[in-house]
């Protein structure tokens, strides 16, 4: 994969889709969508059920080859691979929680913050000075990270243990230590209640100004998309059916059709589609780190 050599900014990596066209078989999955991720912005993806949103977050990853259009990071030519992606500051969550069950909470954010180690495998294999500093300095990063999302108290759990919603922000702080130019956030508000979205949707906001990363979030619960997106692409039947801010996707008809028509699990935009559950603990006790502190 060739490694983005375009102009970069502190707000976070800009992604271009251009004509993306992903085919199973006979199914079109998606047919032509072209989406824009400048830097700075929360671009959100919405459609109702079978629209292609995974499918497109998909090919951002590398999980999913496109049969036709092309991918641009910082303007150069991009063919994901999943497992280079992070090393390019892409970083994705996943629906769900996605931990690694076999690790503790902090081995699993340290995990996440490893591609930002100056140490190769085989420095800390060989116990160099250099990957013991790495290994505390990925440590404290993690526990940082674990306080700022309220969840420092679960470092030594096992994923397994853990409630759904400190879960996700265990994920989140884990995707976090990766220090991220780009998050993929897929469905992040999905089986969160009330008070967690609201305070996911403050982290959000805060993204590109305190992590300097930009986002692309997939996501069905239309409070949060209109709230922390600065525009939003509507997909229906793989096609993009509608691109703009919120204002302009809520009052567009087309986007109102493909909703209220759709056979199955209609979404109208506004309601609340995830039962609400009790937040034990805030999802961001402080600030995110500005770029410049992250890379210092
Ligand atoms: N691996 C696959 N093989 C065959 N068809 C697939 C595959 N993945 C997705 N599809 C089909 O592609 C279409 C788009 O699916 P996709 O999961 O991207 O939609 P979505 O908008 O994410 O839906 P949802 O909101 O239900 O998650 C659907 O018709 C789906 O059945």
């Amino acid at each position: 994969m060739k490694a983005p050599s375009g102009e970069t900014s502190a707000a976070g990596h800009r992604l271009a889709l251009r004509g993306i066209g992903v085919r199973f078989g006979g199914l079109t999955a998606l047919d032509g969508v072209s989406l824009d991720v400048a830097p700075g912005q929360v671009v959100g993806v919405i459609g109702p059920n079978g629209a292609g949103k995974t499918t497109l977050f998909n090919v951002v990853c590398g999980l999913v080859r496109p049969t036709s259009g092309t991918l641009e990071l910082n303007g150069a030519r991009l063919v994901p691979q999943p497992h280079r992606l992070a090393g390019l500051g892409v970083v994705r969550t996943l629906q769900g929680v996605g931990l690694f069950r076999g690790l503790t909470v902090l081995e699993n954010v340290m995990a996440g913050a490893t591609c930002t180690a100056r140490t190769g495998f085989f420095s800390g294999l060989l116990a160099l000075p250099r990957a013991d500093r790495d290994e505390r300095r990925l440590r404290e990063e993690a526990m940082a990270q674990l306080e700022r999302f309220g969840v420092a108290g679960y470092a030594a759990a096992l994923p397994g243990t853990l409630p759904y919603a400190v879960g996700k922000r265990v994920a989140l702080a884990r995707a976090l230590a990766a220090r991220p130019r780009l998050l993929l956030l897929d469905e992040p508000a999905g089986g969160l209640g009330a008070q967690d979205i609201e305070e996911l949707a403050e982290l959000i906001t805060t993204l590109p100004r305190e992590a300097g990363c930009s986002v692309m979030l997939v996501e069905h619960h239309m409070d949060l998309v209109m709230r922390v997106c600065d525009r939003i692409a509507v997909l229906d039947f793989g096609r993009r059916i509608a691109e703009g801010t919120p204002d302009e996707v809520r009052e567009n008809p087309a986007v109102t059709e493909a909703y209220l028509g759709a056979e199955a699990d209609p979404i109208p935009l506004g309601e609340e589609t995830t039962p609400p559950a009790p937040a034990a603990v805030p999802f961001v006790r402080e600030a995110a780190p500005s770029a410049q502190e992250a890379a210092a």
